[in-house]
C-alpha cells in the first residue's frame, strides 16, 4: 500500500472530514455493510446506467491492487450492482473496497468476504450485463464528484474523498487534527470537577 494511503487509513474519517469542513463528504446514505471496516485507497471510478453491472466486471479486471472501486449507480437502491461473486472476484484481484451510491445483494456471503463495502441499499434483484457503462471518468457518488485517483477513506462514520491535488496538505492536517482530538477526548477520563473546568474554559467564564 503507497504511503500516503496507509497513513490515511489509520486517521478516523472524522477527522480528516473536519479539516475540510464537511465539504467532501459522500451523503450519509452511503453506509458500511460492516461497522468495523476501514478503508483506505485511490478511485478507480465506474459510472453504468441504471441497473447494468457489466462495467464493474470490466473495472475489476483493470483495476490496481489497492484501488477502491467508486461506482456511480446512480443512487438506484433496486438492482445490485454486486453479489458475493463480484466482491469475490475483486477480493482474490485485489480491489481494496466498494463505494456505491446504490445497492449491494448476497449480504450475507458479501459480510463473510470481509472485504469493506459502502452502499445504499441492499437488495434482491441483480443488474443487466448490457455493457453501457464507462471507467476512470470524473463521477457523482452521493452528492460529490469523485475523479479517478482521488483517495478514498471510509469507517463507520461515512466516506471521505480527498482530491489528489490536496491530498498532502490534507494529510498533515488531519494527523495534527487527529492528534489534537485525542489531547480534547482525553478530559473524558477526569472526574466531575476536571470536566466543569474544561467547560468553563471553553465557554471562556
Ligand atoms: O452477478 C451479479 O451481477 C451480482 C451477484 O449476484 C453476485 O455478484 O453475486
Ligand atoms: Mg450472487
Amino acid at each position: 500500500m503507497e504511503d500516503i494511503v496507509m497513513k490515511f487509513r489509520d486517521i478516523p474519517t472524522t477527522c480528516v472530514s473536519d479539516v475540510m469542513d464537511g465539504l467532501y463528504n459522500l451523503h450519509s446514505s452511503i453506509k458500511p455493510l460492516k461497522e468495523d471496516y476501514k478503508l483506505a485507497g485511490r478511485a478507480f471510478t465506474v459510472k453504468t446506467p441504471v441497473g447494468d453491472n457489466l462495467a464493474v466486471f470490466k473495472a475489476i479486471r483493470e483495476a490496481k491492487p489497492g484501488d477502491i472501486l467508486v461506482i456511480d449507480a446512480k443512487g438506484d437502491e433496486y438492482r445490485a450492482m454486486a453479489g458475493d461473486y463480484v466482491v469475490g472476484m475483486a477480493k482474490k484481484i485485489g480491489i481494496a473496497g466498494f463505494v456505491l451510491d446504490g445497492a449491494i445483494r448476497d449480504i450475507v456471503g458479501v459480510k463473510e468476504l470481509d472485504l469493506p463495502v459502502f452502499c445504499k441499499a441492499t437488495t434482491v434483484a441483480s443488474s443487466k450485463k448490457a455493457g453501457f457503462g464507462v471507467l476512470n471518468v470524473p463521477i457523482s457518488c452521493g452528492g460529490m464528484t469523485v475523479q479517478p485517483g482521488d483517495i478514498v477513506v471510509g469507517d463507520a462514520d461515512g466516506v471521505v474523498v480527498i482530491p489528489q491535488i490536496i491530498e498532502q496538505e490534507i494529510l498533515e492536517k488531519s494527523l495534527k487534527k487527529f492528534q489534537e482530538d485525542k489531547e480534547t477526548e482525553a478530559i473524558i477520563s477526569g472526574d466531575r470537577e476536571a470536566i466543569i473546568k474544561h467547560l468553563d474554559q471553553l465557554l471562556g467564564k
